[in-house]
């Protein structure tokens, strides 16, 4: 059984207007798979029928080998969310946060805090753990979001824009945090940006535009000699 990501065919409807149209494609497990895609180009509703905030009959997704339609609990629990808006707790500390959502987990006791502490040092946050999230700045917020989502040990992480409204260093250091998660893990990674230097040559590349996907495979392959920013504009015509 795969531990990556599949979809398959995927179509989605808001009534009349088509927001996905047959998108498919294929994360193998430990791998770091951009999203990228202008504004409107159907990532959100790809993210919602990822997390089955709304289902469709037309296509098949699997998390880590599970259909998603079929087997929606086993799918579920193998999967690890970040949503672009945050949904911390601003009065709790990182750990009382991580502790509540490891509880609604079914984990506690040493167990809890096992996977809490190695959480908090994969995103280089254990020293803050005390700290209130209100105090903390948006790059350790996000961090800790990440921290949040690795506790019931998914197989795949989905990243929602997870950069948005951080600076050029709080970026750089979530995209590498996650993208050691991939290498040195095993997690199987798929990263929605709009944001082309948030992209690697060696990421795989999803090129997501008005619902149907317009490139896919490795971004150093794609881009030839452009620059990204260059080969995302001539293909989707939209700026970067
Ligand atoms: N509730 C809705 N009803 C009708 N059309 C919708 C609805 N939600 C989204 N759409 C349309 O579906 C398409 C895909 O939207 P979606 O929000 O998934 O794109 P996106 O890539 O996430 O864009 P953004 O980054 O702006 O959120 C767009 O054309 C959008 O206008």
């Amino acid at each position: 059984m795969s531990e990556g990501l599949r979809v398959a065919d995927v179509t989605f409807r808001y009534g009349a207007k088509t927001a996905l149209e047959e998108v498919s494609f294929d994360i193998a497990p430990g791998r770091f798979a951009a999203l990228l895609g202008p504004n409107g180009a159907g990532k959100s509703t790809l993210f919602g029928l990822l997390t089955r905030l709304f289902t469709t009959a037309e296509g098949r997704i699997e998390v880590a080998g599970h259909d998603i339609a079929r087997a929606p609990r086993a799918a579920l629990a193998r999967m690890g969310v970040v949503f672009q808006s945050p949904t911390l707790d601003q009065d709790l500390t990182i750990r009382q946060n991580l502790g509540y959502f490891a509880a609604l987990h079914g984990l506690s006791g040493a167990e809890a805090r096992g996977r809490i502490d190695a959480a908090l040092d994969r995103l280089a946050i254990a020293e803050r753990a005390g700290e209130r999230v209100r105090d903390l700045n948006g790059g350790h917020k996000r961090r800790t979001e990440i921290a949040r989502a690795l506790i019931h040990a998914p197989s795949v992480l989905l990243l929602d824009e997870a950069t948005v409204g951080l600076d050029a260093a709080s970026r750089q250091a979530i995209t590498d945090h996650v993208h050691r998660l991939c290498a040195e893990d095993g997690l199987t990674v798929l990263w929605a940006t709009h944001l082309t230097d948030e992209v690697r040559d060696s990421d795989r590349l999803v090129v997501l535009h008005r619902g149907r996907v317009l490139a896919d495979g490795e971004c150093g392959a794609l881009r030839g000699d452009a620059p990204l920013k260059d080969y995302f504009l001539t293909a989707t015509g939209a700026p970067a």
